[in-house]
């Protein structure tokens, strides 16, 4: 069963009806990749999914109705990391910030020890041990980026949102933070849905994709079967050479705009 199903599903943006048709599963510990052009929908899609947007259709989490859920369930159970690198005026350190997440943003005067663990266990993790006494606004969009992650991560959602998460990040922290997304996704059986640009990194770190033009998905399945040399010049109007490379993956060199 797929942890993560979607059924003819509709977002809207006040009238604008910005996402229709939209059929697809995401197994445990799998990750897909929300593909298309600017303004194809990719943003409406998964802020629908995370409860943002009003939608229509079916959203099941784990079998169950996602509707039915109230807002605080479905917070807990989903980790949304938006698009872009917010600036956040809040003046709690990086260390405040995993356990406030961890309590739902409720303050408590005693983190159990539990909480404290866990916030340590997420800086080892993503590396930002030299950034836990800091303020986001001491740091830079690359590391707000991945303290950004480990906030989701912290409240171990069932599933993963992630809106172009690799935006801000250098090309190391790109495939740190993939790496890291694709074997936490595994590790703890979640569904790990990620809006992504760049399509090396989709072929590298994505086991499906989805493939949205104009707010409709024209196709979905394996990565590799969605990301084709004829595709890709009939949605992105781009001629592309696509490799196959080391690790069986697949590498998309950009020839000429058609
Ligand atoms: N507030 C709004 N009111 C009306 N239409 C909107 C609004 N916000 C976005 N849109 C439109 O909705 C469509 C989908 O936008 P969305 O942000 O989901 O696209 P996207 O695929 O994420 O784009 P990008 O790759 O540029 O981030 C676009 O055509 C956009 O112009």
């Amino acid at each position: 069963m797929s942890l993560l199903s979607v059924e003819g599903l509709g977002v809207r943006i006040g009238r604008f009806q910005a996402v229709r048709g939209v059929s697809c599963a995401v197994a445990a510990g799998e990750c897909l990749a929300i593909l298309g052009r600017n303004g194809a929908g990719k943003t409406s899609l998964v802020r629908g999914l995370a409860g943002l947007l009003p939608v229509t259709g079916a959203i099941r989490l784990e079998g169950a109705d996602l509707a039915a859920l109230g807002p605080a369930e479905r917070s807990r159970r989903i980790g949304y990391v938006a698009q872009g690198v917010a600036q956040v005026s809040a003046r709690l350190t990086v260390f405040d910030l995993l356990l406030l997440a961890q309590n739902g943003g409720a303050f408590a005067w005693a983190a159990p020890r539990e909480s404290l663990r866990r916030a340590e266990a997420m800086l080892d993790l993503l590396g930002l041990q030299p950034l836990a006494r800091r303020t986001p606004a001491e740091m830079s969009g690359g590391q707000r980026q991945m303290v950004a992650l480990a906030l989701a991560l912290v409240r171990r959602p069932r599933v993963l949102l992630l809106d172009e998460p690799t935006s801000a990040l250098d090309l190391a922290n790109q495939l740190h933070l993939l790496e890291l997304v694709r074997a936490h996704t595994r590790q703890a059986g979640m569904a790990t849905v990620m809006v992504l640009h760049d399509l090396n990194l989709a072929t590298r770190y994505a086991d499906t994709a989805l493939m949205l033009e104009e707010g409709a998905p024209i196709h979905a399945g394996p990565v590799a079967e969605v990301l084709t040399r004829e595709r890709l010049a009939r949605v992105y109007g781009v001629d592309c050479h696509v490799m196959a490379v080391e690790g069986g993956h697949r590498a998309i060199y950009p020839l000429a705009r058609l």
